[in-house]
């Protein structure tokens, strides 16, 4: 049976409503019409190709990105595409470009720090592209730790201006994406000094490129830091170095939404948290989550394409070999990544309510879950692309040689995808802010000052602290209650036995410093939680056609018990289940692959409907 032919039979066997599959999978109807329209647009004009990527010189490539992002412009304005739809064609086509972080990023930070004279005066511009703007915080010596950060603005009362400076060669700003060849603009993060006195780090707008000729201004050096990983991938990204010799600039070019410089040279903090500074990473991370079940299902569904087709052993009497789908470990290595891609979808739909609605809150000086919004942001951020990234190796793996192929797709998606578990944030320095909430959380307990959101259940720790799993069956381990307690015993076992061994050390930052890879699993445990709980949440919702609420239940199981297998020592350490329970959970997934195995394909293969157009270079 030829390999399309197979496909059909495939998608025939579903036993779901594939239609409304996919619209589970975009969010609503609309989403997914959307992200219909505008995939068939980007796949149906040549110009958008990247099939010959890999094959680019970094010059040819970097021009191909250019025409691209100057194609995709001009076909946004010809069809006065939405926001919604731009945003979808700027991610459709799919190549690390300038414009990911002039939209990702420069815009947003002049939304979220700017005041409301300064959104008027560089928001018009940035939005008609006249400035292109960069976001550069990460300096050569400095990028995880944003308060040592070197470069300065030096507030100068006689000509009411601020000197930019770069006073060695690790505060060479290092990294920014966009930075190299395009940006008119950046939004430098600089120490802020007035009157001899060091303010730590603040938002400035500062022009690099003359707007007529684009060459580099007075007091300016800039350009790009070379070649990153792979051949195609993030080259076609001009991530660049930037250097300032005194340079002057207004100074209505600081970012005064959360604190300001009077003319007088007068610092003032408005009564606003100082890490709202911070609060353009908050925003790019929990769109990262969302992105990481995209990257991670274009993976899946390339790897089930392969595992359905390709055949290998098992031929009896000439009869056909066996497909690899069919073998057991295939499908314990295959499931589970499928059945992460939704549980990411899912989670990350939540996090973008839970992001829009502390915008809304902070709107109205409501600050109560600023640091709530932080850990979910940083742990579900670092938690996803680690599993993401790890997934896409797996499933390069798991497609055997033709798997190191360019044209399989997967080596390019993991060389463009695996810096994700760096930018934004190192993956381990967010967990350990999680960490850091989750031992200021252990220690309110005593205070009567009761968690709530998603460190609520730390309220239960009492019980949770005493509770036995009720698992005598293998079936047992379908209660979504079952499961749900299981994971919050875990994350509160972990998190109070991290709390009580800090008390052992003289002081808070010595223990931390000691128990550091403790409070990591810790965290990864409490993010965990969080993705498992906001699966079970989706399955509560009303979800309407023939079998997909069935399909999501066992990818849910699939997730759910697929992660507590991978993490039983944790289970099993922390007392919350017994090893025998732990081996009725592994007997439990072993029967819930023979059930997906029958409907994966088109599982997956309907999200084939949304990318298959994109993955041109995948071809088996
Ligand atoms: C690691 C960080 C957060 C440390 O920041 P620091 O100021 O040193 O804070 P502390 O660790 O001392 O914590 C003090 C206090 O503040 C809270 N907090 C920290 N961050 C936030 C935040 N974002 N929102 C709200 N609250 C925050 C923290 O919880 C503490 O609260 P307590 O109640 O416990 O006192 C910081 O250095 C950091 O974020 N580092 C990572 C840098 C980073 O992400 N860089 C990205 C650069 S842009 C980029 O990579 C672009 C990529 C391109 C692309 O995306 O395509
Ligand atoms: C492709 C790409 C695009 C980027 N684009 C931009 C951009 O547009 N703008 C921008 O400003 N930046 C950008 N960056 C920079 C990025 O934000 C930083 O690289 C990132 O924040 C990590 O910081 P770092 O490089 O200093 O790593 P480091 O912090 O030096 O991390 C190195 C190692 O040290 C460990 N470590 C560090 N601190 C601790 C700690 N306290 N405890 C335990 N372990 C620790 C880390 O876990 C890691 O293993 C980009 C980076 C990449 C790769």
């Amino acid at each position: 049976m030829e390999a399309l032919d197979y496909h059909a039979e495939e998608r025939r066997k579903a036993e779901f409503d594939v239609e409304e599959m996919k619209i589970v999978w975009a969010g609503s109807r609309q989403a997914y019409e959307i992200s219909d329209r505008v995939a068939r647009l980007v796949a149906s004009d040549p110009v958008f190709r990247k099939d010959n990527r890999t094959m680019l010189s970094r010059k040819d490539l970097f021009k191909d990105t250019l025409r691209k992002a100057a194609h995709a412009w001009k076909r946004i304005i010809e069809l006065r595409l939405s926001e919604e739809e731009a945003s979808k064609l700027r991610f459709f086509v799919d190549q690390p470009v300038f414009t990911d972080l002039h939209w990702g990023m420069f815009i947003p930070a002049i939304k979220g720090q700017g005041n409301e004279e300064q959104q008027q005066k560089w928001l018009p511009m940035a939005y008609k592209m006249q400035i292109i703007g960069c976001y550069a915080q990460t300096e050569l010596g400095h990028g995880s730790n944003v308060q040592g950060l070197e470069t300065t603005a030096t507030f100068d009362p006689e000509t009411d201006e601020f000197v930019i400076h770069s006073p060695t060669l690790t505060s060479s700003k290092w990294w920014p994406g966009g930075l190299g060849k395009v940006s008119t603009h950046a939004l430098i993060y600089a120490r802020l000094i007035t009157d001899g006195q060091d303010h730590g780090v603040h938002g400035f707008i500062v022009q690099l490129r003359s707007l007529d000729d684009h060459l580099p201004l007075p007091g300016i050096t800039v350009g790009d830091i070379g070649m990153k990983f792979g051949s195609g991938a993030y080259n076609s990204m001009d991530n660049g170095v930037l250097r300032f010799d005194h340079v002057r600039i207004l100074r209505d070019q600081m970012l005064m939404g959360v604190s300001q410089v009077t003319r007088e040279g007068k610092f003032m903090q408005s009564d606003v948290p100082r890490q709202l500074v911070y609060g353009t990473m908050v925003y790019v991370r929990q769109k990262i989550v969302a992105d990481a079940s995209c990257a991670l299902s274009r993976a899946v569904c390339i790897a089930t394409r392969y595992s359905v087709v390709r055949r290998q052993f098992g031929s009896h009497n000439g009869g056909p070999e066996t497909q690899v789908i069919d073998y057991k470990t295939q499908q314990s290595r295959l499931f589970p990544l499928l059945a992460s891609a939704y549980a990411f979808r899912f989670v990350g739909e939540w996090l973008k309510w839970l992001y829009t609605d502390v915008t809304q809150r902070l709107q109205a000086s409501d600050f109560s879950t600023l640091p709530e919004v932080h850990a979910c942001t940083a742990g579900l951020k670092s938690v996803t692309t680690s599993a993401t990234a790890d997934a896409i190796e797996e499933c390069r793996k798991l497609c055997g040689g033709h798997g190191y192929l360019s044209s399989s797709g997967l080596p390019e998606l993991f060389a463009v995808y695996v810096p994700a578990c760096t930018y934004e944030g190192d993956n381990v320095v967010l967990l350990l802010q999680v960490a850091r909430f989750l031992m200021k959380t252990v220690s309110q307990l005593g205070s009567g000052k009761k968690p709530v959101g998603t460190i609520a259940y730390m309220g239960r720790s009492e019980h949770l602290l005493q509770c036995r799993c009720e698992v005598e069956r293998a079936e047992d381990w379908l209660k979504p209650n079952v499961i749900l307690e299981a994971f919050e015993a875990r994350a509160a076992r972990m998190s109070v036995t991290c709390a009580k061994n800090l008390n052992n050390f003289a002081n808070q930052e010595e223990g931390f410093a000691q128990l550091a890879t403790d409070l990591a699993e810790a965290a990864v445990a409490h993010v965990q939680l969080i993705i498992v709980s906001k699966f079970i949440e989706k399955l509560q919702q009303d979800i309407p056609g023939k079998g997909v609420k069935r399909q999501l239940e066992i990818l849910f199981n699939v997730y759910a018990l697929s992660l507590l297998h991978k993490h039983l020592g944790d289970f099993v350490a922390s007392g919350c289940i017994t090893p025998k329970q732990g081996a009725l959970a592994n007997e439990q997934l072993r029967l819930l692959y023979s059930q997906v195995h029958f409907d994966n394909p088109s599982l997956l293969l309907y999200m084939v409907l949304l990318l298959e157009r994109l993955l041109q270079s995948t071809s088996f």
